[in-house]
Parts: C-alpha cells; sequence; structure tokens
C-alpha cells in the first residue's frame, strides 16, 4: 500500500524547542535538516542534538528523513556516516543533486539507507530521468527556491517559470516509480495562498508538499486526500465496471462517462490512497496529536 507523503514538515536539527514538539504534530513525514536551516557555526552541534533526539524519540510512524549537507562543504561527509546506520532514520536526503553521481558518492557512505534527492538546480531538471533512475533513490523533493534562484526567474503566484522543472521532475519520478514532493510555501502565515499552491501541486500529481511550519500541515493534508466526492466517484466506478463485466461489456458508463479498466485502476489508486491516510492518522493519533497556530507578528 502507497505510504502518504501529504504533508512533509522540515525541521531545523539544531532547534530543540520544534524537535520537541514534532511528535504532536500530524505530518505524514518530517525531514530533519542539517543542511539551509541551520547555521555554518551550528553545524556540528545540530548533528550532535539530531542524532541524540532520534535515538530517544520515538516519531513513527510518520516517514523520518535526514536532509544532510552537500558533499562539497566541511560537513557532508560526516553527516551522511553519522545517521547511516541510525535506527531512527529511514532515508537520507541529499541536496542540489545535479545527477547520478552525486547520488553515489552519498551511497558508497550511507550504508542501506533509501536516498532522496532534493531537485532544485538547472543541472538537476536536466538530469531527473537519470537521476530517478539511480537505484538507491526512493524520493524526490522540489526545492523551489534553489531553483528559482538558479533561473533568476520571478516570484508568481502560478509559478509558471517554474513549471518546466516541476514537469520534468514530475515525469521522471512517475516513470521510476519514485516519491515525489512539492516545494515549500514561504508565506507561513498566508493560509489561502498555500491552499492555492497545494491545490496547484495537487493537480499537477504531487504526493504531497513540503512544509515549514507546524500551521501549514492541517492545509497540505487536506490537499492532498482524495475527498469523499473522489471517493465515492471511486467505488462507484468499480461497481459499475463489474457490473458491466457481469454482462459480458468490456467498458461501463457512468454519469454519462466511460469507465475503462485504466479508469478501474486509478480509482483503485484513489481508495488504496485514502485506507493508507486513515492507518497513518489512526497511528498518529494514538500518539496524541496538538494543532500549531502561526505565532502572531
Ligand atoms: C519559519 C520559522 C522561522 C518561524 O518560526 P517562529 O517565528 O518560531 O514560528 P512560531 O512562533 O509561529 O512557531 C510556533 C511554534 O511552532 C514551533 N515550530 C516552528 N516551526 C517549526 C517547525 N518547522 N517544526 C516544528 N515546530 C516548529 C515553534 O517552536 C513554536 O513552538 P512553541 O515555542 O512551543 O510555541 C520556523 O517555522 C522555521 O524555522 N521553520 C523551518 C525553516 C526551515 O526548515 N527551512 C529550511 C527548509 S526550506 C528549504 O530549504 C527549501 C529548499 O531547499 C528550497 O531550495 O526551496
Ligand atoms: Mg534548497
Amino acid at each position: 500500500m502507497t505510504r502518504p507523503y501529504r504533508s512533509v514538515l522540515y525541521i531545523p536539527g539544531s532547534k530543540e524547542r520544534a524537535l520537541e514538539k514534532a511528535r504532536g504534530l500530524a505530518a505524514d513525514a518530517i525531514i530533519f535538516d542539517l543542511e539551509d536551516a541551520v547555521a555554518p557555526e551550528e553545524k556540528v552541534a545540530a548533528r550532535a542534538t539530531l542524532a541524540r533526539f532520534l535515538a530517544e524519540v520515538d516519531y513513527a510512524p510518520r516517514a523520518r528523513i535526514v536532509r544532510i549537507n552537500g558533499f562539497d562543504t566541511d560537513w557532508g561527509r560526516a553527516d551522511a556516516a553519522a545517521f547511516a546506520a541510525h535506527p531512527g532514520v529511514e532515508a537520507i536526503l541529499v541536496p542540489k543533486v545535479n545527477g547520478p553521481a552525486d547520488l553515489d558518492a552519498v551511497a558508497a557512505v550511507a550504508g542501506e539507507k533509501p536516498l532522496w534527492a532534493m531537485m532544485e538546480t538547472a543541472a538537476g531538471m536536466l538530469n531527473a530521468a537519470a537521476i530517478a533512475a539511480h537505484t538507491r533513490l526512493a524520493g524526490m523533493v522540489m526545492g523551489t527556491n534553489d531553483l528559482a534562484k538558479e533561473l533568476g526567474c520571478r516570484s508568481r503566484a502560478d509559478r509558471m517559470p517554474l513549471m518546466a522543472g516541476l514537469g520534468m521532475c514530475l515525469l521522471a519520478a512517475r516513470a521510476h516509480g519514485r516519491v515525489i514532493v512539492d516545494g515549500v510555501f514561504n508565506a507561513f502565515r498566508d493560509e489561502a495562498g498555500l491552499a492555492a499552491e497545494c491545490a496547484q501541486g495537487r493537480d499537477m500529481g504531487f504526493d504531497g508538499k513540503t512544509l515549514i511550519h507546524p500551521a501549514q500541515v492541517e492545509i497540505a493534508n487536506a490537499a492532498f486526500a482524495p475527498s469523499e466526492a473522489e471517493v465515492d466517484l471511486a467505488r462507484r466506478q468499480i461497481a459499475a465496471f463489474n457490473a458491466a463485466q457481469a454482462q459480458g461489456q468490456g467498458v461501463a458508463v457512468l454519469d454519462g462517462r466511460i469507465v475503462e479498466n485504466l479508469h478501474v485502476v486509478s480509482a483503485q489508486a484513489v481508495l488504496a490512497r485514502a485506507e493508507a491516510i486513515r492507518l497513518l492518522e489512526a497511528g498518529v493519533q494514538a500518539f496524541g496529536v496538538q494543532r500549531i497556530a502561526v505565532g502572531a507578528e
């Protein structure tokens, strides 16, 4: 069954208060960040703090991913080595992946952990298919801030300048069966803006959205879950197709539209996704979940 990645929350590895709070948040996945959210003078201490938290706190059933520093920095190799066999970590996220060779380098020191790739450079966009094909890769994360910086594009609500890159990475991820989550929405007090960008990402086919603040979790969870109407339609499509098949027909008609085998496959995926979310939420609720509002200005 597909694991949900509707809400993927970044938590700076240097912020103990945020690391403490995370166990009570309803995010489907957490990226424990050692890269851009941590100042250079805090890098070494953050690595130790994070290793301690991940040993002492059980963040399951959420997916637990550590974003290391790049191997072109003073910290990347030691980050990968520190979490290569850490039992509290499920995967290593590699920043600014330009091509499969960047993943080879990390794989050599990351033990058996699956790798995820930050897709956020112009070279990474052009090499997306080769990156997605890497045998150690499990997922891709869009880094839309770094990508916008490299492109020199303007920030637009419709994200038109980023669409080529977003689309190429989506195609690559789907061609190779990888998870792919959308980039962050920086204006974390703008709930309507986040909802609109989540809806756009969901329409495009992303599995979920990366987030920077706990107040964004509920909005992403709602946007990337199948709606009641989608679940109802999926059930009725399957029933209509089964009924048509029982009468020797290969195609059904429902609500004035045809239902073929490929639509049944999509409908089954919707139901599987809804069930996976139900099970994950039951597991998260068992630990006790709290809602965090954005702090007042
Ligand atoms: C954006 C923030 C700096 C805002 O922090 P703050 O002003 O402290 O917010 P609040 O007062 O509203 O916080 C309320 C409580 O929630 C906790 N909190 C805040 N953020 C998180 C979090 N991410 N995870 C868990 N808990 C969090 C606070 O501690 C408050 O708790 P309490 O003290 O009990 O009231 C801050 O949210 C932040 O640092 N966010 C993460 C930023 C980050 O990780 N950035 C790097 C990743 S984004 C990126 O790099 C994208 C990519 O690479 C690209 O290129 O696009
Ligand atoms: Mg980045």
